[in-house]
């Protein structure tokens, strides 16, 4: 599709001497880059067992280039929740927020969850991780993301952020606004965005944005950070955004964002008002680094009210008669059992991550770590439970290989043949959690969800 020839007029006014290289970077090859899950293997571990060439990403530690010929969003190790597949500029994003394990996180613009599941891998299980969208099937698939990388301590939310602002006021140690913008560092990749694309949308963003920034404001504590992003390239949308939210919130202040080779700063001479700082910021240019454009921005907030309100926490469910199958199931099939803050919504049982606020007349979408569905007289273990297991957690597990036939029969919803005892096994391809079967004389049937299942 062909770009916008306003857009291209104004870029050139912009770029001058490198708007030549930077158009002719829209013809080149885009970089693709795949992250590693923490939460399920080492990075060390990863690249041993990898069949791909890799090639590291200069700005974040699990994130690697990956070669023309590999297909790793169609290895077993993605449905195990090894790898996300995500655009390496992206990747410097979440290294800006680097949320410390316990810490009270927020990303409130977070489908399709490349930056969430990012950020979870850093928090390693540890503290609440609030993953919010507001666009309901997007946020359905963030969902999926957040269960497919085994992710324990994350709620994932489908709200408006003035709504969430109302329940988390002063909450979030640090927050992410990934910004919904014009995205023209994605033209390459998203002929919607070119095809939405003009000054008047660009506006609308900028002033979306703003909105968005006021409610994130709300929600973070005094010292907390807040890192800004986009995938566009205007000046409304990055350092004028960045610098109409600092002339509103003097509470705030810029502070340097880490750069690496190729990062460009943040540019004071392309906006009016220029924030004190704005040339902290930091401009990803595709003519410059492997990896599409990106604008990024850390904020600190300095000062502010303490806690203004008496929070609200969930009731927990104390029915142990409620959730006696599951701890009967827990004792068959697990080595340690999972307990906590339960909830149930209907019939789905969750924990809580702990610490987090009542949910009560707010839009979840996942309220926690979801364990399994409470049937009549038995409970049945969900996907995200396998994924977010290790194998000595689980009393048996059939143990495949990522090129062995019966790999692909499991993920094609095939029952297995196999020995041991009666009951829930996980199913793991070398040595990482794939899903659950139940086996009963000689046979594991397959609890692979349908959905996911790879074409026969
Ligand atoms: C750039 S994308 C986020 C990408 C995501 N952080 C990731 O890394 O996978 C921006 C998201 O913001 C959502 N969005 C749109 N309007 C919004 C609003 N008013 N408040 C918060 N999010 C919004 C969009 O639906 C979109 O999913």
């Amino acid at each position: 599709m062909p770009l916008p020839q306003l857009f291209l007029d104004k870029m050139r006014e912009l770029l001058r001497e490198e708007y030549e290289a930077f158009a002719a970077s829209y013809d080149e090859e885009k970089a693709q880059g795949l992250r590693v899950n923490p939460l399920k293997a080492s990075v060390q571990e990863f690249v041993r067992i990898a069949p791909f060439a890799l090639s590291g990403v200069p700005w974040a530690s699990e994130g690697f280039y990956y070669g023309k010929e590999d297909r790793p969003g169609k290895h077993p190790y993605h449905e195990a929740g090894l790898i996300y597949i995500q655009e390496p500029s992206a990747m410097a994003v979440g290294a800006l927020v680097n949320p410390l394990p316990g810490e009270t996180v927020l990303d409130l613009c977070a489908a399709p969850g490349g930056k969430t599941t990012h950020l979870a891998g850093r928090m390693n299980g540890e503290g609440l991780l609030v993953a919010n969208e507001p666009h309901p099937a997007r946020a359905k698939i963030l969902s999926q993301n957040v269960e497919r990388m085994g992710v324990r301590n994350a709620v994932v939310t489908n709200e408006m952020p003035d709504r969430l602002a109302e329940r988390f006021s002063v909450f979030f140690d640090r927050i992410l606004v990934d910004a919904p913008c014009s995205g023209e560092g994605m033209f390459r990749k998203d002929p919607d965005a070119c095809a939405e694309w003009s000054p008047d949308h660009v506006t609308m963003c900028a002033s979306r944005q703003l909105d968005i920034l006021e409610s994130a404001a709300r929600m973070l504590k005094p010292g907390g950070r807040l890192v800004y992003s986009t995938c566009t390239f205007s000046p409304e949308e990055n350092e004028g955004t960045i610098s109409r939210f600092a002339e509103l919130h003097p509470e705030f202040a810029l502070e340097d964002a880490q750069a690496y080779e190729g990062f460009d700063r943040g540019r004071a001479d392309w906006t009016s008002d220029a924030a004190p700082g704005i040339g902290e910021t930091l401009r990803l240019w595709p003519h410059r680094i492997r990896g599409d454009g990106h604008y990024a921005a850390v904020l600190r907030k300095m000062d502010g009210e303490e806690q203004p309100v008496r929070r609200k926490y969930p009731k927990s469910l104390t029915d142990r008669k409620a959730l006696k199958d599951y701890f009967a199931f827990a004792e068959e099939t697990l080595t340690d059992t999972p307990a906590g803050e339960f909830t149930l919504f209907g019939d789905q049982l969750y924990l809580l991550p702990s610490g987090m606020l009542t949910l009560d007349q707010l839009k979840v979408v996942r309220p926690g770590w979801h364990l399994g569905t409470l049937k009549k007289n038995r409970f049945e273990p969900s996907h995200a439970l396998a994924l977010s297991l290790k194998g000595e957690e689980v009393r048996n597990r059939l143990s495949l290989h990522a090129d062995s036939p019966q790999t692909f029969a499991y993920l094609k919803g095939e029952a297995l043949q196999a020995e041991g005892p009666k009951g829930w096994h996980l199913v793991e391809v070398d040595g990482y959690s794939l899903g659950w079967g139940k086996l009963a004389e000689g046979t594991l049937k397959n609890h692979f969800p349908k959905g996911l299942r790879w074409p026969g």
